[in-house]
C-alpha cells in the first residue's frame, strides 16, 4: 500500500466516509463509528475505530505534530511480490543478468549468495519456514522446468505459503496475520480474481506443490489478507511485500496525512505524520500514486483494494484546485474539460467555459493513447519527454498527471545524465529545470502538503538551478548583492526543508543520501 487530511469542502454526498462532515442528520458513520476495544493501543498516539464503509481505521488519540512517529513495527512476514521476477528467497533482491547463479543447498531455489544474511533463522525466514518443506516436496525441480511466466507465479505463491507455514511454526504470529481483513465476501464476488487465485496460488500450493494440509478456504483467506493489506517494501535491488501489525489499520486517503518508510534490511516500518493532525482526525495514507488522476486512481483502488474512494480530492473535479485530470477543450480551446461527477466513473466530461461535452469512454481512450505514448519514451530521453509535452500542450492541462509524469522525469534528468550534467546545462536548460520543479512543487504542495518525500526530493532538485543562476547573474553584473542574498535565502530555505524531510528516511536509502547532500550544501553555503 503504499499520505493527509484536508479541510473538507461542503459537499452533498451519500457517502458514509468517516471523513464526512458532521451534520445534524445522523449518518450511518456517525451512528456506528465507535472505538474498538484494543488494549494494545493503550498509550499509543492513535485509537482504533470502526465504520460500516471503511471497516477498522485509526484516528489520532491526541493532537499530533508533523513528523511524529505514530507506528514503528517489524514485519510479521515478508515475501516476493505478485508475479515477481526471481528474487533471492533470503533477502528478496533481484538478480542482475549474468550474475553468478547460486542455489539454496537444501531446496534448490535461487539465492543471491550462500552467505546471504536473509537465509538464516535470525536474519530472515527462508530456513525457518519454507526451505525444508520445499525440499521435501521437491518443488525446486518444478521451478527448474517451468517457463518464465510460470516461475513468476511460483514466486508469487511463496508469500502465501510462508503465511500458512506460520500456523504451526509460529502460531502467535499467524494469529496476528489473521487479525487482518481478507475481504473474502467482496473478493468472492469477483469471479476473475477468485478463480485466478484458485488456479495460480491455492491449486498450485495444494496440488502442484502437494501441501494438502492447508485447506482451500484458509489459502484463499491468506491470499485476501495479502491483497488487501500488504505493503510494498525494499529499495532497489530488493523488491518485496510485507504484512505489518498496526499499520494495516491505516485507511486510504488521496491526500494523506501520514507517510511511511521501511528500513533497508529489516524492513522495519515507520509511519509518521506529514503535518499536524488534530485529536480525533483519521490517520490516513495513500494506497495509490499521488500524481495520478482521479479516474485512474479510483479504478486502481477498486480493482486492487476493493473500494470506491470518495475522499475530498476524489469528489472535487478540480482535484483540490490542481486540475491534474483536466483536459483542454478542443472546441473553444480555452476552457478546461472536467468530469461532471468524478465519483461516477461513467459520467460525461464537460468544458467549464463552453459546455462542450465528451462521453467518458472518449476520455478513457484518449488517456490510454497518451499513456502509451508516454510509456514508449525511453527513461533517459530528454528530447522525447520535451516533445511529448509540446505535442500535448493543446490537449492536456499543464498540471495534467500525464504532463506531470513527463515533467517529473525531466526534472530528474536535467543535471543527472551524460549530456545534461549540471556543468553541461545551458542557461535555458537551467531555467527549464527550475520551471519544471516549480510546476511539480505547486501541485505536490496541494496534494501531499507537509513532510512528503516527493516534496523533499523536488525541493532538492530545485535548489540546483537557483543556486547556479544566482552565481552566474552576480558574475555578469546582472544582479547586485541584495538580490543575490534574496536568491540564496530561497536556496537555503529549500535545502533546509528538503533536509528536514529526507533526514526522516532510513540511513542507507537514496533519500537519506539526498538529506546528507543538502546538509553538506548548506554547510558549504555558510551564512547568507
Ligand atoms: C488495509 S485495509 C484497512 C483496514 C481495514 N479497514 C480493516 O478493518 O481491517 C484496507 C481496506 O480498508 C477499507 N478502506 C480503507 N480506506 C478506505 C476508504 N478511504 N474508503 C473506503 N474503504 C476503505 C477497504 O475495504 C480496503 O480494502
Amino acid at each position: 500500500m503504499p499520505s493527509n487530511h484536508k479541510k473538507k469542502k461542503n459537499r452533498k454526498s451519500s457517502s458514509t466516509h468517516p471523513f464526512k462532515e458532521q451534520t445534524d442528520e445522523p449518518s450511518p458513520s456517525t451512528v456506528i463509528d465507535e472505538p474498538v476495544e484494543d488494549r494494545r493501543t493503550e498509550g499509543k498516539p492513535y485509537l482504533v475505530k470502526r465504520s460500516e464503509e471503511v471497516g477498522r481505521y485509526i484516528v489520532a488519540s491526541r493532537d499530533l505534530k508533523a513528523s511524529e512517529t505514530i507506528i514503528e513495527v517489524l514485519p510479521l512476514i515478508v515475501g516476493p511480490c505478485a508475479e515477481s521476477e526471481p528474487v533471492c528467497l533470503g533477502c528478496h533482491s533481484t538478480f542482475e543478468s549474468g550474475s553468478p547463479i547460486y542455489k539454496c543447498k537444501f531446496c534448490r531455489w535461487r539465492i543471491c549468495s550462500p552467505k546471504c544474511t536473509g537465509l538464516g533463522v535470525t536474519g530472515g525466514t527462508h530456513r525457518l519456514l519454507e526451505c525444508i518443506p520445499l525440499r521435501d516436496k521437491d518443488v525446486g525441480r518444478l521451478l527448474d522446468t517451468s517457463s518464465a511466466a510460470q516461475a513468476r507465479l511460483m514466486y508469487e505463491a511463496v508469500l502465501t505459503l510462508r503465511c500458512m507455514l506460520l500456523k504451526s511454526i509460529d502460531p502467535e504470529r499467524y494469529a496476528r496475520v489473521l487479525e487482518m481483513d481478507p475481504l473474502n465476501a467482496v473478493r468472492q464476488q469477483i469471479p476473475k480474481l477468485w478463480s485466478r487465485n484458485q488456479r495460480e496460488i491455492v491449486g498450485r500450493i495444494r496440488d502442484e506443490w502437494n501441501f494438502q494440509e492447508f485447506s482451500e478456504q484458509e489459502l484463499h483467506t491468506i491470499c485476501g489478507i495479502i491483497e488487501v493489506n500488504a505493503f510494498e517494501v525494499g529499495q532497489e535491488p530488493v523488491k518485496a511485500r510485507a504484512l505489518f501489525p498496526e499499520a494495516y489499520l491505516l485507511m486510504h486517503d488521496c491526500t494523506p496525512n501520514t507517510g511511511h518508510t521501511d528500513a533497508p534490511r529489516t524492513h522495519r516500518l515507520t509511519v509518521r505524520t506529514l503535518r499536524d493532525v488534530k485529536a480525533g482526525q483519521p490517520l490516513t495514507l495513500t494506497y495509490a500514486y499521488i500524481l495520478q488522476g482521479t479516474l485512474k486512481r479510483r479504478q486502481h483502488l477498486k480493482e486492487e483494494k476493493f473500494f470506491w474512494c470518495s475522499c475530498a480530492r476524489c469528489a472535487d473535479p478540480t482535484e483540490l484546485g490542481t486540475n491534474c485530470s483536466a483536459l483542454r477543450c478542443a472546441k473553444c480551446q480555452r476552457g478546461h474539460v472536467l468530469p461532471v461527477n468524478p465519483l461516477d466513473q461513467q459520467a460525461d466530461w464537460r468544458c467549464q467555459l463552453c459546455s462542450h461535452t465528451l462521453p467518458c469512454e472518449a476520455v478513457v481512450r484518449l488517456l490510454e493513447q497518451l499513456f502509451q505514448a508516454l510509456e514508449a519514451i525511453d527513461g533517459n530521453d530528454v528530447d522525447g519527454f520535451e516533445r511529448f509535452l509540446q505535442a500535448q500542450a493543446s490537449v492536456l492541462h499543464d498540471n495534467h498527471y500525464l504532463a506531470l509524469s513527463a515533467k517529473h522525469s525531466l526534472c530528474e534528468l536535467y543535471g543527472k545524465i551524460e549530456g545534461y550534467l549540471v556543468p553541461q546545462l545551458t542557461g535555458e536548460q537551467l531555467k527549464r529545470k527550475e520551471t519544471l520543479c516549480r510546476d511539480l512543487l505547486e501541485v505536490v504542495d496541494q496534494l501531499e502538503p507537509g513532510l512528503s518525500r516527493l516534496r523533499g526530493t523536488i525541493m532538492y532538485e530545485l535548489h540546483v538551478p537557483l543556486m547556479i543562476e544566482a552565481g552566474q547573474l552576480l558574475q555578469c553584473g546582472l544582479i547586485q548583492r541584495p538580490e543575490l542574498r534574496r536568491r540564496l535565502k530561497e536556496v537555503q530555505r529549500l535545502l533546509r526543508e528538503s533536509e528536514r524531510i529526507l533526514a526522516l528516511e532510513p540511513e542507507g536509502t537514496p533519500e537519506y543520501g539526498i538529506a546528507e547532500a543538502a546538509r553538506e550544501a548548506l554547510k558549504n553555503m555558510g551564512p547568507v
